[in-house]
């Protein structure tokens, strides 16, 4: 079938004049209209939860600004609590969990097969974009990568270094595979149904994929991505996937062969000459302004945008962000790339 929305030709391989456009966490608290919505739906998780509000945060970035891809507002974190897992955010802190420390921990988990219980909103709130998205608006699902939610569960919070989770595999890697290997087998079936529901592109968040080095890498970055992507080829062979293994750096290189993944997404570690060269010779990649750009505005943010749209726009680009925008972005600037990008 031939394509017309701008972001699955990208990702169909396909060479366009100018580049779709998205940004990663393109609803958030950078927009005074997402802080007024989670006002109402009271918090952060509370908003997930509810398929209309939730809708109505996704298509926000759509009709201010037209993007060219809508993400499915959710989070990585919702699959650990469909899980059992206990998850609470704390206000300019955020996510907490209760923790994985050994086997017992692991048991009070629930199995895979009672997730959907929990996630259903999330597949409803999938439903109404797909009513209610422009006709050339692309529906991106996602979830997090195994290594990077295994962090976040056996620490219980976001940590600098993953400590605790590379102290777990290290110490005691019965209990850290059976981690991985329920997280990959939950986010098989998480993303089934968000493509089920209408998601039309899904993309796998492992940003913290920088900190496994080694065979460490292969083994919990690049082997849960591949066991995800044979497995919803296999159910959804026409749904391209786009993977963003956060900081893998030279590991880049050749990830997309290595995983079965139609696109990379690019982090701000890399230049869009070097990704180019190296990673865009296997396929569509997205990425990678600095999203610091967002804040500081000016010519250097037209500068860079332009750098990046020549340097990767004689092959698949969806341009984006290295990583999400933060919540002291200017909306302003965000129009400012937009408008550099497409040449307006
Ligand atoms: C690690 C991770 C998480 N969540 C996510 C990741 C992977 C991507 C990345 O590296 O940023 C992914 C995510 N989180 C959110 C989305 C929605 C879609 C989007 O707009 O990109 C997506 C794709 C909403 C969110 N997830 C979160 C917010 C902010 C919550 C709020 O409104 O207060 C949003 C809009 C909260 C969140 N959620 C998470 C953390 C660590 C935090 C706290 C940090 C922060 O406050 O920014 C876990």
């Amino acid at each position: 079938m031939t394509q017309t929305k701008k972001i699955l030709r990208a990702l169909a391989g396909e060479t366009l004049d100018t580049p779709p456009i998205w940004m990663m966490r393109q609803a958030g608290r950078y927009l005074p209209e997402y802080r007024a919505t989670r006002g109402e739906a009271g918090d952060f998780l509370s908003l997930c939860y509810n398929s209309a509000l939730a809708a109505e945060v996704t298509l926000q970035p759509i009709r201010r600004y037209g993007f060219d891809a809508a993400i499915l507002f959710a989070d990585i974190l919702l699959l650990p609590q469909a899980l059992g897992a206990d998850l609470w955010f704390v206000t300019g802190e955020g996510p907490r969990l209760s923790t994985i420390e050994n086997q017992a921990d692991f048991d009070k988990l629930k199995p895979v097969s009672e997730i959907h219980e929990t996630l259903n909103p999330v597949y409803e709130t999938v439903r109404i974009l797909s009513r209610e998205l422009p006709e050339e608006t692309t529906l991106i699902g996602f979830a997090g990568m195994p290594w990077t939610v295994a962090t976040y569960m056996v620490a219980g919070r976001g940590t600098p270094d993953q400590g605790p989770a590379h102290k777990l595999k290290d110490e005691n890697p019965e209990v850290f595979d059976q981690i991985i290997d329920i997280l990959t087998e939950g986010t098989v079936e998480y993303l089934s149904k968000q493509i089920e529901a209408g998601a039309e592109v899904v993309k796998l968040f492992d940003s913290w994929a920088g900190s496994l080095k080694g065979a460490d890498f292969d083994r919990y970055a690049v082997e849960p991505a591949k066991k995800i992507i044979a497995a919803l080829k296999e159910r959804h062979p026409d749904t391209p996937i786009i993977a963003f293994p956060r900081g893998a750096g030279e590991r880049y290189v050749g990830f997309a062969e290595e995983t079965g993944a139609d696109c990379v997404a690019l982090d701000d570690g890399v230049t869009p000459d070097w990704a180019a060269a190296n990673v865009q010779t296997s396929g569509c990649v997205q990425g990678n302004l600095k999203s610091s750009h967002m804040v500081t505005g000016g010519q250097d943010l037209v500068d860079e945008t332009r750098k990046i749209v020549e340097a990767l726009g004689k092959g698949p680009h969806i341009f984006n962000l290295g990583h999400g925008i933060t919540p002291d972005a200017d909306p302003e600037n965000v129009q400012l790339m937009i408008d550099t990008v497409r040449g307006n």
